[in-house]
């Protein structure tokens, strides 16, 4: 009897749970506020536009889509449900600083749990909790401190610069390297052309725009690493590295390819600045080595990391259900695998923090305890110094301090790679710009940039780390700010990021783009809401016809004075871009808690 029951009850059970979920959304969409706005047709019913978001380029679609339908419209998500995109700088402000009443999406932050491994980091907590723990982390990212890091970054940036010396000289000693066969290869490099089609970044980018797609808002950054760039093997077929796996390079045998084509070396840069990067976030971050430049044995955190990194991006329909029928999350099988990454990280991750409690605690009475001197010192140094002293209603527990050394990993690591990278592709397209920037700061006095270069017969010299004077001069470099800006503005690394309404609300518009009938937007509770920071970040309105093109000289002040971050209307947190968004202290501040880590690097 009773398995009889089961036999019926259970199917009745859960084709009344799915016909009842079809049912309620399909109820929502008909009543939804946004079914009014235009909008681009949905290709599919089941997954409407999100095949084509995934699979553009450079935003591209976002340009096409607010040239047809003005900068406020509607895309279709899952089963055709209406979702709110908007490149109005004014909704745009409002939504991202009023970000408690726009949270995550409930899918969007299940799977940055997943790639962070738990669920209390700051990228994924919301509310009281993600006020309180910003509160203990914000000193770890103060200006003064990020600075004091600069040696680590220095260092890196010498080791990497030599690894590439080798490389260049090395394949000068072996000219006749077979080409690879690489249709990805960039057509010229002419300068200052529109949103230059970078091979590998493009390719890469096209599953970097798919936020929308891939429930996760840092997908747009976390998938373009992993770029399919070509790696040819010894026979000359090509093979993916593990960088592209997603498992990071760090053994010999794993080093990308460079090879000779006739135009001269060719080195895989992303893969090395992801190294670069990798080792930075470990020291600068928690203090950890991940050694990864100098290709020393795979380290353990940067395997699991890896493997997690690597399962979350997988796009699966499963992922898709979940979004809508929840419970289904409920019966996911972790694979073994993925298991012991999690138990690994959540190891090294515990050793690491007690490590730093019991340095914290013994240095009672030295300076870095009695007189809050941190410079120096890893950001999970500092967290945890700051979380002691902290009312214990305001700390953060164990397990919170964990999840923030994946979080600095996930949302720290591939973020400034991207933007390395792009830096580089951005001043090889403008040889101008190259010119320029190369004469400035060889007009530096500073000791560490004026060391005698190296030619290709001598090594490398060993450029001293930076003193806090030489720091201030090299900040203080206009051309250089100027460059560093124009990369983040048109190459930002997270292209886009989404929010829900967590109840109704009405989004103001810009006058200007506002129709007089219609003056802002009504969404209810549960809509969900694309930002393009992509787009945003290139608006012909605020920079100009030639928004999209890579012009640095933008930034410098023109004859009346003013510098073009004036005549933006987007309120960024920096720069006046969306690059690292922007937040609000009373109703939320998602903004970057490390741009200034990323700009430093
Ligand atoms: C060029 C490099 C970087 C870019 C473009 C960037 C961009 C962003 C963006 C757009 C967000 C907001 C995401 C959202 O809410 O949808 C964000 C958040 C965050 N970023 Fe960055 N980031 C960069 C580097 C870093 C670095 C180096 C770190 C840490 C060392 C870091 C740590 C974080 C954290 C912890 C958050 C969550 C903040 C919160 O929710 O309160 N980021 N970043």
């Amino acid at each position: 009897m009773p398995l009889l029951l089961v036999v019926l009850v259970v199917p009745v059970a859960v084709a009344l749970y799915v016909a009842s979920t079809f049912i309620v959304l399909l109820v929502r969409q008909h009543l939804s506020p946004l079914r009014s706005l235009p909008g681009p047709p949905s290709p599919s019913f089941f997954l409407g536009n999100l095949r084509e978001m995934h699979d553009q380029e450079n935003n591209g679609l976002v340009h096409r889509w607010s040239s047809l339908y003005g900068p406020t419209f509607v895309y279709r998500g899952f089963l055709s449900g209406c979702r709110l995109m908007t490149t109005d700088p004014v909704a745009a402000s409002y939504i991202l600083g009023r970000a408690y009443d726009f949270p995550k999406p409930d899918f969007v932050r299940d799977g940055l749990s997943d790639m962070i491994g738990g669920h209390e980091g700051i990228l994924v907590v919301e509310g009281e909790d993600h006020r309180r723990q910003r509160k203990v982390l914000t000193p770890a990212f103060s200006a003064s401190h990020i600075r004091s890091l600069s040696p680590i970054f220095w260092q890196k940036a010498v080791e990497l610069r030599s690894i590439w010396l080798d490389i260049i000289s090395s394949s000068h000693a072996h000219p006749h390297a077979p080409a690879p066969p690489d249709p990805l290869t960039p057509s010229g490099s002419t300068a200052m052309h529109d949103q230059p089609a970078s091979p590998t970044l493009s390719r890469s980018s096209t599953s970097g725009q798919s936020s929308s797609f891939l429930p996760n808002p840092f997908s747009s950054f976390v998938s373009s690493k992993v770029a399919p760039s070509p790696d040819v093997n010894s026979t000359g077929t090509r093979r993916r590295t593990r960088m592209q796996e997603g498992v990071l390079p760090t053994s010999e045998k794993d080093k990308p390819d460079t090879w000779s084509d006739g135009r001269g070396p060719r080195v895989d840069v992303l893969a090395w600045f992801a190294r670069a990067t990798l080792d930075v976030i470990g020291e600068a971050g928690f203090g950890y080595t991940f050694d990864s430049l100098s290709g020393g044995k795979e380290s353990e955190l940067a395997q699991a990391f890896g493997v997690i990194f690597s399962t979350a991006r997988k796009f699966r329909v499963l992922t898709i259900l979940q979004v809508w029928f929840p419970i289904l999350r409920k019966f996911q099988r972790q694979p073994t695998e993925l298991k012991e990454a999690h138990e690994t990280m959540h190891r090294i991750g515990l050793g690491l923090i007690e490590e730093k409690r019991t340095e914290i605690m013994s240095e009672k009475s030295s300076a870095f305890a009695s007189e809050g001197n941190t410079d120096g010192r890893d950001i999970l140094s500092v967290l945890i110094r700051s979380n002691l002293s902290s009312d214990p209603s305001q700390r953060l527990s164990t397990s919170e301090t964990l999840c923030q050394i994946s979080t600095f990993l996930a949302a720290g690591h591939e973020t400034t790679a991207s933007a390395l990278t792009w830096s580089l592709y951005a001043l090889a397209s403008a040889p101008a710009v190259q010119h320029k920037l190369r004469a400035e700061l060889r007009s530096i006095s500073a000791p560490s940039l004026s060391s005698p270069s190296s030619s290709e017969s001598s090594p490398p010299s060993p450029y001293p780390a930076p003193s806090a004077e030489d720091l201030t001069e090299i900040f203080t470099c206009q051309y250089l700010d100027a460059v560093v800006r124009e990369v983040l503005r048109v190459h930002s690394p997270v292209t886009s990021t989404m929010r829900v309404a967590a109840h109704d609300n009405v989004i103001p518009l810009s006058p200007s783009l506002s129709s007089p009938s219609s003056p802002s937007i009504k969404v209810n509770k549960g809509d969900i809401i694309s930002i393009p920071i992509s787009a945003l970040n290139q608006s012909v309105e605020d920079w100009g016809e030639d928004g999209r093109v890579f012009r640095p000289e933008r930034w410098l002040h023109d004859h009346e004075g003013q510098g073009w971050e004036r005549r933006s209307r987007v309120q960024g947190l920096w720069g006046n871009m969306l690059t690292f968004l922007n937040g609000n202290p009373i109703n939320g501040n998602r903004a970057c808690i490390g741009w200034r880590f990323a700009i430093n690097e």
